[in-house]
Parts: C-alpha cells; structure tokens; sequence
C-alpha cells in the first residue's frame, strides 16, 4: 500500500474539525527489543508540532507508557497525553496530572514477578503506578508460562485487575479505566472538544480508543489493519502536517 491509498480512502475531517490522538509504541515509532531502546525517527517530533499547529493544538499522545516517559521521547510536542492507558491524564501542556484513584497493588504481587523473572532469564519487569509489565521479548518461550502465572493472582483479586496481553509482554492493569475513557476525557476539553477524533494505534490495548473514535463519529485506525506500518503512518502524518492529504 501506498501512503497515498490511505489518506485517499478516508473522509478526514479538515484540519479545523480534525483531533489527532495518536498511540506510542508501535504506531508513531518502530517496536525495539526493549522499551528504553525506541528511537523516536528524525523529523517526527517536528512533524507532529506542525500537524498540531495545522489542528488548532488538537494533539494527543495516548500511551500505555507513563506520562514522563513521552515528555522524554517527545518533549514539548503533543498538546496532552494521557499515560498508562489513560490512568494518568495532562490535559495541557505543563498543566498538573490527574491522575484516577487506583486501588493498591496486591501484597506480594510484585514479588510474584520479581520470581518470575529470576526463572526466566531474559524477562524483565516494568513497575507503573498501578500495576506492573512482564516483557518476554528476549525470551519469547516464556510467554505461555508468565501468562499461566499471572492469571490465576489476577482472577484472585476480584476483578480489580486484569490481564492484558500486549507485545511480547503481559500486563497486570487495573480494571475500569483504558484508552476509550482517555478519549473521552481528552475529547470532553478544550482543544479536542467539538472535534473529530482520529485515533490511530497498533495493539490491543488501542481496540477500545479505536471503538471510542468510531463511536462518536470519527476516525480509528489500527497498524496493519488499515494502515501498513509506522512508516507508513509517518509519511502520512508528515503529508497532513504540510497540508496535503486532506479531505477536499
Ligand atoms: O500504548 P503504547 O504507547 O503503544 O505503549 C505500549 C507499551 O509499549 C512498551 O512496550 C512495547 O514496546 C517496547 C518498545 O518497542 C517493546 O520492547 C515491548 O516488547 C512492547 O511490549 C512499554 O514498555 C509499555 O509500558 C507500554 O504499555
């Protein structure tokens, strides 16, 4: 597919009728073996600046990272963010981040992954404010024996937690809260509000900002389904941001 197929088949909102809510890893930048090994492409980061001047500052990040990492990869670029698949919410740049009331993490969970791990050379775990991520990416043999591990602690706590399969990695997430909510809340203010929202991600986690895009009249796209690869999806952005590619 060309990256001029993509733009062509769909009915984007212009520019001043158009939000961008944009997902991380896998969608804006190439999947690496490991989750501080992302290299944001040359160009991007001003890419997106101008798209969301062109958009009237309507553009989001919305991560399963946490907030500080984005800010790392993309200081200064997204109008908002939301983080840890909308847990954690910046509606504006440098304004504070709410963030949800989360319950605690079970005693000796993260024991539980530290054991984990120790068994399975390669694994690694990444802590978040309410939950955790086992990463098997160096030893995909692994995947089955973490996921038999961490679904019967989840299913223990009563529905307050889940287990999210995501790339090369299980996730222990809270329940209730998830990319569909972060659209909500980031289309609910100013800029995003009154807007069409353009939602492009990559994985499983991006299915519910995807159905929420869709919901309220505007734009879902997931990698590979409708749109081949980051790359693709880069040329794509950089076209909008220079004003071509719309619609009209
Ligand atoms: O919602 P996203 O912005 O797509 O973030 C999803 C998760 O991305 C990171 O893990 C994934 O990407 C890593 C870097 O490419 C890769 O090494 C790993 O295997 C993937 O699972 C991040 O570490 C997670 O916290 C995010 O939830």
């Amino acid at each position: 597919m060309s990256s001029s197929v993509l733009p062509a088949r769909l009915a984007l909102p212009e520019p001043s009728r158009a939000a961008f809510l944009l997902d991380f890893d896998g969608t804006l930048v190439d999947i690496a073996p490991t989750p501080e090994g992302v290299v944001v492409p040359p160009g991007l980061a001003e890419a997106l600046i101008r798209l969301r001047e062109r958009c009237g500052d309507a553009l989001a990040i919305v991560s399963g990272r946490p907030i500080a990492q984005i800010d790392g990869f993309l200081p200064g670029v997204p109008f908002a963010v939301a983080g840890e698949h909308g847990l954690a919410i910046r509606h504006e740049p440098d304004g504070e981040i709410e963030r949800a009331t989360l319950p605690p993490l079970p005693q000796g969970w993260l024991d539980r992954a530290d054991a984990l791990i120790a068994a399975h050379p390669g694994a690694r775990v990444e802590r978040k404010h309410s939950g955790f991520v086992l990463h098997y990416r160096a030893c995909p043999e692994a995947g089955g024996a973490l996921e038999a591990a961490l679904r019967p602690l989840v299913d223990e706590a009563g529905g307050a937690f889940h287990l999210q399969a995501a790339k090369m990695a299980w996730e222990v997430r809270v329940s209730g809260i998830d990319k569909g909510s972060a659209v909500r809340a980031l289309m609910a203010r100013a800029p995003f509000t009154g807007r069409l929202p353009v939602f492009v991600g990559d994985d499983i986690t991006d299915e519910d900002g995807i159905k929420e895009a869709r919901a309220t009249g505007g734009i879902g796209l997931r990698i590979p389904d409708d749109i081949p690869d980051p790359e693709v999806l880069r040329r794509w952005l950089h076209a909008l941001a220079e004003g071509s590619g719309w619609a009209g």
